[in-house]
């Protein structure tokens, strides 16, 4: 009988290294350095066997990401979990309007699943802050490969009070 802690099976080893390299217009974009360290959910284990996700703006400022979706992000057999690409539109949206400098929370998640993602894909995730007005801002973002469209994404991010990006790194 498993023990609690026991890994599962399939799950003992890690895969190999994944290039993630951006476009050649690409910056790399340190998003602890914007948000903080909390921000693991998605991105933390950039060696591990669910996500690992590289951050970069291109050359109008917006967020990009290269995202591979490991086995343990699973859903229908050998594709991704519905959850597992939400939940990379949360973080990668969310991050793009603090990266556009709002400070937010996301208030509103559209996905629309376009296509079965099969599993070890490396993907490209878009973003663009579309508007903000007043308190909200929307960001739009896709996850694609080449010209094949998995997930699109629309995201209404409310501003909080006293949480701007300025002031968060001021603080440290
Ligand atoms: C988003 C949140 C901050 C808004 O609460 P609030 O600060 O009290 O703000 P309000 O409810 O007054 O909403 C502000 C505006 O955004 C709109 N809004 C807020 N949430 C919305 C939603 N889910 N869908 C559409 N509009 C929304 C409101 O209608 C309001 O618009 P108005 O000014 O035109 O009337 C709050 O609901 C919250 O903290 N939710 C949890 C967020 C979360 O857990 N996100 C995931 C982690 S980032
Ligand atoms: C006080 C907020 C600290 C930083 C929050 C960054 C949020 C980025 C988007 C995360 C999306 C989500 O958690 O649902």
């Amino acid at each position: 009988m498993k023990q609690v802690g026991e890994a599962r099976d399939g799950a003992e080893s890690l895969c190999p290294p994944i290039d993630l390299v951006g476009e050649p217009d690409w910056q790399p974009f340190d998003a602890p350095a914007l948000v903080g360290a909390s921000l693991r959910f998605v991105s933390g284990e950039p060696d591990g066997n669910r996500y690992r996700v590289r951050y970069y703006r291109d050359a109008h400022q917006q967020l990009q990401a290269r995202v591979w979706f490991g086995p343990e992000t699973e859903g229908p057999p050998g594709h991704a979990h519905g959850g597992s690409m939400a939940a990379v539109m949360d973080e990668v949206l969310g991050l793009a309007a603090w990266a556009a400098g709002h400070a937010i929370v996301v208030g509103n998640l559209n996905v629309s699943f376009r296509t079965l993602l099969p599993l070890e894909t490396v993907v490209t995730v878009e973003s663009a802050v579309v508007s903000a007005q007043g308190r909200k801002v929307l960001v739009e973002g896709r996850i694609r490969q080449g010209d094949t469209v998995y997930v699109e994404a629309q995201c209404l991010c409310i501003t909080l009070p006293d949480q701007s990006p300025a002031s968060r790194q001021d603080a440290r």
